[in-house]
This record gives structure tokens, sequence and C-alpha cells, in this order.
């Protein structure tokens, strides 16, 4: 393909070269996240900040690792974690915020996605709808034991991805109504944890490019406890879900040390 950039190994959206950042890397959707995400590395500088695509390199126990926000939805994760693997990168963890479905999964609350619903269009453009969403198991298991060892209340399942945030919060008023609270009724009975923008796009993507990820998120709040008159805290301070993702990480790094 031809490069875009115009200079070899500088890749055209997030403005990094191979070296810039390290093999691990936290995928925040904000990009006024990574800095607060890159407060949690040592000796952490700005290496490129392109479009939605901010990005952070610093050490974690001696390892080099890096932040980079994707913007909301698919197309523009599926873009950074393409970039992020030509630069070096091999095991993303999504730091995001999400609304819950199940009804015991309530604002501040930390989710950790097992799989994820591909109700979004990138994910077709890379793999047939039968190939299923799944987070990768040491990723997903390093978040599940970073939240129990930080005591955090947390739910792991299936989330819903889909492309349209107010499709989700207004389905009603969009003229597929119909199709859109049937299939929000089944996730229901299905189980899902909660829904967010990124997660499908990003594990298959992972699948395609032979990389690790998985996802763990806020809970800001829970509209189906909303519609039932429940206690619906609305939160938005993302600082426990990055405390799992940096201490997810530090695990990370520490087993493939092991294993070495
Ligand atoms: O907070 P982030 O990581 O952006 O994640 C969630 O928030 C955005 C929607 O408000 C979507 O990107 C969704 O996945
Ligand atoms: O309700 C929510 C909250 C965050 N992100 C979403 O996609 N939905």
């Amino acid at each position: 393909m031809q490069n875009y950039s115009g200079e070899v190994g500088l890749q055209y959206h997030l403005q990094i070269r191979p070296g810039d950042v390290g093999r691990y890397v936290i995928l925040p959707g904000d990009p006024k996240r990574c800095e607060k995400i890159a407060r949690h590395f040592d000796d952490a500088k700005l290496v490129a900040d392109s479009r939605e695509y901010v990005t952070y390199t610093g050490y974690l126990d001696g390892e080099k690792v890096s932040v980079t926000s994707t913007g909301i939805g698919g197309p523009s994760a599926s873009i950074a974690m393409e970039e992020l693997v030509l630069c070096g990168a091999d095991t993303f963890v999504r730091v995001g915020t999400c609304g819950g479905i199940d009804i015991n999964v309530k604002g501040g609350d930390i989710v950790v996605a097992t799989g994820a619903v591909r109700m979004e269009g990138t994910s077709k453009e890379y793999a047939p709808i039968e190939y299923p969403a799944v987070s990768d198991l040491d990723v997903t298991n390093a978040l599940v034991q970073s939240c129990k060892d930080l005591g955090y209340t947390h739910h792991h399942g299936v989330v819903q991805c889909k492309d349209a945030f107010y499709g989700q919060h207004e389905p009603a008023r969009m003229p597929v109504s119909y199709e859109l609270l049937n299939k929000w009724e089944a996730w229901k009975r299905l189980g899902c944890k909660a829904s967010e923008m990124e997660s499908a796009a990003l594990f298959i993507a992972a699948s395609h490019l032979g990389v690790r990820c998985g996802s763990t998120f806020l809970v800001v709040a829970n509209q189906e406890r909303d519609a039932l008159g429940l206690e619906n805290p609305i939160v938005h301070d993302t600082e426990a879900a990055i405390k799992v993702g940096v201490e997810a990480l530090r695990k990370l790094i520490k087993e493939d040390k092991e294993r070495k």
C-alpha cells in the first residue's frame, strides 16, 4: 500500500514511528483520558497528538508502555490498532466507559468484557458475522484479577457494541426502532453486562492481526435501572477503571517475563 504519510515507518493517522511505543498499549476512547493514564507511568512523554489520536509513552516496572486514544467507534479504533501494531505493539487493554444493561450493573462499577456483540460496521469489514469477537484470555484474566486485588465491584461477561450512541439511549425515536428495541431485549435476555462502542472492532482486528486485546470499563449509569425506577447513580470519574487497566498491564508484563 502507498504510504500516505510520505515517510517510511511514519503512520499516517497516529503520526508515530517504530520505537515510539511499547509492546503494551492502553486504549481509551477519549483523548483527554490519555494524560490521566500516563500519570501512572514512569517518565511519561507525549509522543504524538494527531486527530483523535493522542499517544504518550513511559515505563511500568522497567517495561516500555504506551497509551493511545482511539476516538469514538470501531472505524477509528481499528485504525489505531493497525498503526500501533505496525510500530511494534502486540498487547492492548481498552480502558473505556460503558452503560449498564444487566440490572445488577450500577454506575461506578467496573465491567470486564469476555466478548462483544458485533452490532457495528467495522468488524464486518474484517470477518464474517459468524466469527465471534472474543477478548484475549490472558488479558481478561489479568483485568478480572486486578479488579479483585483493588477491591472494586466488578462484573465480567459479554458487552454489546453499536455505532449509534443515541440508538442505545433513544431507540424509540429512530426510524428502525422496531429493530433496536427487539435486539436490546435480546441482549438483556442473553445476560449482556453493558453497552459500549469499540471492543467488537478491536477484538476482531486483534484476531486478524494476531495480537492480544481485552477491555475494561467504568459504568457511567444503567438505563435499565432508570426505567425500573431503581437507584441509578451517574459516575464520570474513570480513575478506578484506569487503575484496573494499569494493574493488568503490570501483571501481563510480569507473566511475560516469567514465561521467557
Ligand atoms: O469513554 P470511551 O472510551 O470513549 O467509551 C465510550 O464512550 C463513548 C460514547 O460516549 C464511546 O467511545 C464508548 O465506547
Ligand atoms: O451508555 C453508554 C455510556 C458510555 N458509552 C456508551 O456507549 N454508552
